[in-house]
């Protein structure tokens, strides 16, 4: 019951406030158009009545904004009458005239986008209560319009806009509207019952203000208590006029705190207000959602769009501030992912070092297991492609050694090849990075191991190009032939202290199975030449070729310029230089050191003509008789090597001169090494894959472990004290010359020296080359002396008697048998002291040979783990255990006999050369 009550006298104080108002505002605006257009003819307080019945006939609003606006409507309908007709709407040309101009008051007030109202409020004779308030509210926007202009105009910065204020905010500014005295505020809803039938006077206006002002004080502060309260409780009953008033309130003041908070968004709030009168929906407005600018307007949606942007702007920043975070995230992993892919990196980097240092390893190991099994090593090399029209058939190149060819035509599994060499050398390998891997090699024929390289492969594989380099070279480019004399010339250089080398080059060709000097001018020698035994008397298998001793790097230039110039060369379809000749160039050592031990040591560089097929070369008349002498002399050469891979008893050097000089090469005791050239094109495959089968099968050739050619003085003395006593023990007993003979036990009878012919017919014995597998040779009656097995790496013992003993004992040998002869003792006496003293001798050479080679061993151990090319005989000895004395010939005999293709030691003189020759 109480809270109806309450209610009413709520609803009541509401209703007579909003009188109040509304009668404030219509005075305000009066005041304002008379102020203007002069008198109205109305109370100063007027009536709702009073008010619309002056304005009705559209001339005083037309005067008035055509004041403040000049021409804002440009015709107005005067209307002339008598005095004494009155005005009524009825009458038809009035109502006409009326309508026009209130219609062209409204265009041009909605022009300046002030509020408007319905023009159809004049046509109705039954007023309804506030039907004035939105005249009231266009007139006072007028006003306030002027003043702006006034403003504005002052200020001069042509800016006006509309703000409409409730009387509650120029209530806050301090305007606080004057009550109106004893009125009583139920009454007051309709003002113009009470003033509108005689204009009040001065003193009676103000009055009237004063007191509405009291009563409007007052009635403000009984409400203020109540204001919150009954404006929920308004809201609460759907009163839409105060949900109204209170959204306008709100929106101003949200207008107001945008425009200070946010001075980036005026001009869209001042769109939004422009757009708003035109837009917002009445339903918004009553959810107190409108703009300033729109508070007369009900349909102004501008609150819900500013919302809709404030919610897209927070999920935005939100949006934002996880993907600031997501990306936070995101830089801490991609930190920590990079941290650990920089430490898997390091350690790949770590195990790639190791794996490459480990592969080094393996390669130096594999290269001295082969050493000591004596294989020949082959190295391949792969020429850079000139062509582009045809597939690469180069698929894999291992630094183990490995390559793998493709066959272009089966680009499948099948179509793969796999090979293993020494040492692979692709396109882009220099000429020195060549060198150094073979450097250690030919650095051996100092030591006094006969070194033999050779070049095999297609024509136009780039034989020329590793052997000589291309014609023209640089230092840079140079071949292995001229790089290999050079570190001989430094080795030399360095080692003069200790030991005197010199060097002597032949350089020769097969040419259509002729052996042609290259180094004479004399044309007729050139073709001249016989392959002699490398057992002949002065270890030469080539002695009528000219020898020229080099002493500089120069001096191999110009020889090697003028072998070329001499060489066979001639184009052909495949290479425009090819070369139609085998040359060989052999460098001879010889070495004396300070005590008179020597170094016999040769090296042959040789670079073959390349393999081809006619149809490919296209090549005819001698051309092709040339090809068919190089095919010949090259499928010799691979029946050799096939021979010697399958330990075959019988090795087919003698079928062509080729093999025949290299016959010591390929089944002697030198170090040999094989470059294998290939070419990269795919029209090549068939040759390559010949050539690397080829290079597959040498690599499996065993020649045993290489012979060092090295006498110390001692043994040298040694074999000298030998020689003489052979000789007295002849005079003295020409039948025991058998015996001695025997007492030498690795002197095989097929190599007495007489008895040996030109040309070997059967394969020159291999009795000396081991493999560390300590296989047995081949079975070859006759010719093959039987090898002892020996375990392997078992250091054999070899006694080691003093240096005095020897002597000692040679002395006491020698005077035993002077004393012998001289009291006349039989001759057997006599004999039998010389073969005891051979027989010392024997051992003596053996001790020798071997504490030579043990110190070496020992030298090696202590220097380096690395195996030198000095230490290489003591560490095969070390690891095959072979005995020294089985490893080299008694006295120097065997050598003599077998006829080492080194020469004898010669004097610098050319004269001597000659005698050595
Ligand atoms: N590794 C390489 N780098 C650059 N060019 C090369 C290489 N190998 C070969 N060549 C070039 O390829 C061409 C043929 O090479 P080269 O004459 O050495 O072949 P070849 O095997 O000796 O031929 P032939 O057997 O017909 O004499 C030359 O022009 C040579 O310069």
């Amino acid at each position: 019951m109480e809270v109806i009550e309450s209610r009413a006298v709520h609803d009541s104080n509401l209703a007579s406030r909003k009188a109040q108002e509304a009668a404030w505002r219509r005075i305000q605006a009066t005041e304002w158009l008379e102020s203007i257009v002069g008198p109205l003819g109305i109370p100063k307080e007027p009536s709702e009545k009073d008010f619309i019945s002056c304005l009705r006939n559209g001339l005083i609003l037309c005067k008035a904004i055509n004041k403040i606006q000049p021409g804002s409507v440009p015709k107005v309908v005067e209307i002339t009458r008598h005095p004494s007709q009155s005005v009524t709407w009825d009458s038809q040309p009035c109502a006409y005239q009326f309508f026009e101009n209130v219609r062209n008051f409204l265009k041009a007030v909605e022009g300046l986008n002030l509020p408007v109202f319905e023009a159809s409020v004049f046509e109705r004779d039954n007023m309804e209560v506030g039907s004035s308030t939105k005249i009231v509210n266009c007139v006072l926007g007028l006003k306030e319009y002027k003043e702006r202009k006034q403003n504005t105009e002052g200020n001069g910065n042509g800016y006006f806009k509309h703000t409409m204020r409730s009387p509650l905010i120029m209530h806050s500014n301090g305007r606080i509207p004057k009550p109106v005295a004893g009125l009583d505020p139920n009454k007051q809803l309709d003002l113009g019952t009470n003033c509108g039938k005689q204009p009040p006077s001065q003193s009676d206006a103000q009055k009237l203000e004063d007191s509405l002002m009291k009563a409007l004080t007052e009635c403000m502060i009984n409400a203020k208590e109540n204001l919150d309260g009954n404006l929920l409780s308004s809201i609460l009953n759907g009163n839409t006029d105060s949900v109204k008033w209170f959204s306008r309130i709100l929106s101003s003041a949200l207008e107001e705190q945008l425009q200070y908070k946010f001075p980036e968004l005026n001009p869209i709030v001042k769109d939004v207000s422009k757009e708003g009168s035109r837009s917002t929906t009445s339903s918004e407005a009553r959810n107190g959602k409108s703009c300033r600018a729109c508070l007369n307007k009900d349909d102004c949606n501008h609150w819900q769009v500013f919302q809709t942007q404030e919610k897209k702007l927070q999920n935005l920043k939100a949006l934002l501030s996880s993907t600031k975070a997501e990306f936070g995230d995101l830089q801490s992993q991609l930190q920590h992912g990079l941290k650990h892919m920089a430490s898997q990196v390091e350690e790949l980097s770590t195990a790639a070092k190791g794996y490459h240092k480990v592969v080094k390893e393996n390669r130096t190991l594999y290269n001295m297991v082969q050493d000591l099994k004596g294989n020949i090593r082959v190295y391949c090399r792969i020429r850079p492609a000139f062509r582009t029209d045809t597939k690469n058939v180069i698929d894999f190149i291992g630094e183990d050694g490995s390559l793998v060819v493709l066959d272009p035509s089966k680009p499948n599994k099948d179509g793969k090849k796999l090979f293993q060499f020494n040492r692979v050398f692709g396109p882009t390998a220099t000429q020195e990075e060549v060198f150094a891997d073979t450097q250690p090699l030919i650095r051996s024929v100092m030591d006094g191991y006969n070194v033999c390289i050779f070049a095999y492969g297609q024509t136009g594989s780039g034989k020329t190009h590793t052997m000589c380099g291309p014609s023209g070279a640089s230092r840079k480019d140079m071949g292995i032939n001229y790089l290999a004399l050079s570190d001989l010339f430094d080795l030399s250089n360095s080692r003069k202290d200790v030991i005197k080398y010199e060097l002597y080059v032949q350089m020769v060709e097969i040419y259509n199975e002729q052996v042609r000097d290259l180094l004479t001018g004399d044309s007729a020698t050139m073709s001249k030449l016989e392959i002699r035994s490398c057992t002949a008397e002065n270890g030469l298998s080539l002695p009528d070729a000219t020898m020229h001793a080099v002493k500089s790097t120069a001096d191999v230039l110009n020889l090697m310029k003028s072998g070329q110039v001499n060489r066979a060369v001639s184009s052909t379809a495949l290479n425009h230089q090819s070369s139609r000749s085998h040359s060989i160039l052999t460098v001879h050592i010889h070495g004396k050191d300070a005590s008179g031990g020597t170094i016999r040591s040769c090296l042959h560089l040789v670079d073959l003509a390349g393999s081809e097929r006619v149809d490919k070369s296209e090549v005819t008349g001698e051309g092709l008789k040339e090809a068919q002498y190089i095919n010949k002399s090259l499928s010799c050469l691979g029946d050799v090597i096939t021979a010697l891979s399958q330990k075959n008893s019988y090795i087919p050097y003698r079928n062509s001169k080729l093999t025949l000089l290299l016959q010591n090469s390929l089944g002697g005791n030198a170090k040999t090494l094989m470059f294998a050239h290939v070419s990269p094109e795919g029209d090549s495959f068939g040759e390559t894959v010949s050539t690397l089968k080829f290079a597959q099968r040498a690599s499996s050739v065993e020649l045993g472990a290489a012979r060092l050619n090295k006498e110390s003085r001692e043994v040298m003395d040694l074999k000298e004290q030998v020689e003489t006593l052979k000789r007295q023990l002849a005079e003295k007993e020409p039948q025991s010359a058998q015996t001695v003979n025997r007492l030498e036990p690795r002197s095989p009878p097929s190599q007495k020296p007489k008895a040996i012919p030109m040309m070997m017919d059967r394969t020159p014995p291999r009795s000396r080359r081991l493999s560390i597998e300590n296989k047995c040779p081949p079975k070859s009656p006759n010719s093959r002396p039987k090898i002892t097995k020996v375990p392997s790496f078992v250091l054999p013992k070899t006694p080691e008697p003093p240096q005095v003993s020897i002597r000692n004992e040679i002395i006491i040998s020698s005077e035993s048998k002077a004393v012998g002869i001289a009291n006349g003792k039989s001759s057997s006496s006599s004999s039998s002291h010389i073969r005891k003293s051979l027989r010392t001798i024997g051992k003596l050479i053996n001790g020798s040979e071997k504490r030579i080679q043990n110190q070496k061993m020992n030298e090696v151990v202590v220097a380096s783990p690395v195996m030198t090319s000095v230490g290489r005989p003591s560490r095969r000895q070390s690891l095959t255990g072979i005995q020294p004395s089985r490893r080299t010939s008694l006295g120097g005999v065997e050598n003599c006999r077998k006829g080492a293709k080194t020469p004898p030691p010669v004097v610098n003189s050319s004269s001597d050369m000659k005698k050595w020759m």
